[in-house]
This record gives C-alpha cells, structure tokens and sequence, in this order.
C-alpha cells in the first residue's frame, strides 16, 4: 500500500553531500531522506530525470522503507572499487580508500578525455592490483561501434573482467559483442536495462554475457529481484553513488539474489567526502555489511540542503508520488 504524501512528507530530509572527486560531471550529490516502518530510505533520482523517471526511483524508497523485505541470504558483499576519470597520479590515493577490494570498475570514454588518457588510467590500476586483481570498464554508453572496438582492442592487454554499456543501443551492443568475442571479453548492460522501457530487451536480444542492477531505478527489491530471475543472466548490482541509505537497498537486493557470481558496484560510499550517517556502508575486507542504516540527526542538519534546493526535491517528490497514485 501507498503511503500517503503527508507520510512521506513528515519524515523528509534533503541532503547536499560533497563528493570526494567530480564524479559523472557532478561535485555534490543531492539526495532526499525518508524514515518509513523499516527505518530509512533513500531518493535520490539524478537532478536532470524527468518525474515519470524519478517516481520509479520513489517506488523503491517507499518499498524498502514500508514494503516487505525479502529473505536475505548473505551477510556482506563483495563490491569492487570504483574509480572516475581522474589522471593516473590519482589513482593509487582513491584506490586506497577501497579497503580490500580485488576487482576495479573504471570509468572511460569521458568526452574530454582521449584514448591514450583511459589507456594510462586503466595501466595504472593494472599496477596498483598485480596480476590478480580484476578490471572491469564502463562506458556509460559512449562509444561507437567501432570506437568501441578500438577501445578493447588497445585495453585488452590489461586482461578485462568485461566492458560495461560501451555503446549505446541494444543493436550496438549485439553488434560489439560479437565482435569482441575473439579476445573473450564479455559485455554488460547498464543503461540498456535501467533507462530502459523494457528492461529485459536486452537479456532477450543476446546483446550482453551479464547485467548491471540498481535498485532505484528498477522500482524498488523486489521489482528488480524479479527483473534479475526473469532475465537468467548473472548479475552485477550497482549503486548510483547513493547515500549509504540507498546502498544499503542495493545491498539488501544483492544479498536476496540465489546467485552472485561477480563483485557489486556498491562501494561508493567511498567516493562521499561525507554521508547522513556515523556508521558508513564503506567497504571492509572488500565487502560491504548488509544491514540497515541509522540517520546521524547532526549530519543530517550539516548537510542539509539549501531552501531552494529543499523545495524543489519537496515538490518533485509531491509529483512523483501522484505520478504513482495514478
Ligand atoms: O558500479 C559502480 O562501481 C558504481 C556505480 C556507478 O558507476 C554509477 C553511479 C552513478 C551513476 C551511474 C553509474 C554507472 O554505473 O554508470
Ligand atoms: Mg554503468
């Protein structure tokens, strides 16, 4: 059952936390808190998403703040480091903050940034693990086909776990796939199934070996628990550089999946210079703790957003929720 507005209203908390590193263009990551029966919940759709977007990402902070958890088979999660676009010099200092994490996603195909920039990145991260830590890009979708090509034929030599939405479409996904298969690099999908309208085209179409699973934009635990049985392929959960709210929901769907053959992208909280609560969902030993996250009130007011900003997350989620009465 809905909650009502006034409901969620009460318990809403606007945060602006500083990121650590400019991260997919932003420096400060806006969220809205929400304490439900189960405790806190996260909203936290990007600024740009337009209401009909954002209101699948308020279904899931309603589901894990006052809908059913589902059973939880694991205790803690293996997640992999996570690392911007950042000079080579930079990356053993955010590498670091990743206590313990043998598998690293690297983030390539900025517009500002050349091939030779992501080749150096992802040579300095092949330094920084030895041989027997694993690397993983995404692309956030931005390569052509034969751009894409380019790519993994010069990074190849690095040994690539697989290249994350290096295009676009769900045709150039196939197209890449098959033509990268001689060097066995395995192809995931990100956007092609959380922007998706039909998350499950891609699974369908044979157009990647594995997808990439938020909680937030899937509709919630159990919406993308469904989505991840029906697809049949493994599965990657990721967060979108969520509060630990908000990983703290990705890592109750990871730890709800029968199988979970890869490390997750719910590290982030490393990429936060600061968070809403004293006990972060950071990684330890490469994983992190699935457990449920108590709001620091003090953090809360530090970083709470300005009344500009408050208001306009306030009536967002005012449209969000009617978008979801229907
Ligand atoms: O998967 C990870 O390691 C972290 C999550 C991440 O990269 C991300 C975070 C916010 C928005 C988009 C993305 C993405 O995977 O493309
Ligand atoms: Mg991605």
């Amino acid at each position: 059952m809905l909650p009502s507005v006034d409901d969620l209203l009460e318990s809403a908390r606007v945060v602006a936390l500083p990121l650590r590193t400019r991260f997919r263009g932003i420096t400060v990551r806006e969220a809205l808190l929400l304490t439900g029966p189960h405790g806190a919940t996260e909203f936290s759709p990007f600024v740009e998403y337009d209401d009909s977007e954002a209101a699948t990402w308020l279904a899931a902070a309603i589901d894990f703040g006052w809908g059913t958890t589902p059973p939880l088979l694991r205790d803690r999660i293996p997640v992999n480091a996570t690392l911007p676009v950042v000079t080579p010099d930079r990356v053993p200092e955010i590498l670091d903050r990743f206590a313990g994490c043998r598998t690293v996603k690297v983030k390539v195909a900025d517009p500002g940034a050349t091939l030779a920039d992501d080749v150096a990145r992802v040579a300095a991260v092949r330094a920084y693990l030895g041989p027997e830590g694993r690397i993983r890009l995404d692309a956030n979708g931005a390569w052509t086909v034969d751009e894409a090509e380019r790519a993994i034929h010069a990074m190849a030599e690095f040994d690539l776990e697989y290249v994350e939405q290096p295009c676009a479409t769900v045709a150039e996904l196939a197209e890449i796939r098959s033509r990268v298969h001689y060097m066995d690099v395995p192809i995931a999908a990100d956007e092609s199934v959380r922007k998706a309208a039909d998350p499950l085209a891609v699974a369908r179409a044979g157009a990647a070996d594995l997808l990439v699973i938020k909680a937030q934009p899937l509709g919630g635990i159990s919406a993308a628990a469904r989505i991840v049985a029906e697809a049949g392929l493994p599965v990657v959960v990721s967060s979108a550089l969520d509060t630990s709210v908000g990983l703290s929901m990705g890592a109750h769907l990871a730890a709800a999946l029968p199988e979970l053959q890869f490390d997750c992208g719910l590290g982030t909280a490393a990429l936060l210079a600061e968070d809403v609560t004293d006990a972060p969902l950071l990684p330890h030993d490469g994983a992190i703790e699935v457990r449920r996250i108590d709001l620091s009130a003090q953090l809360l007011d530090r970083h709470a957003a300005s009344a500009d900003r408050r208001d306009w997350w306030l009536k967002r989620l005012r449209r969000c929720h009617s978008l979801l009465e229907g």
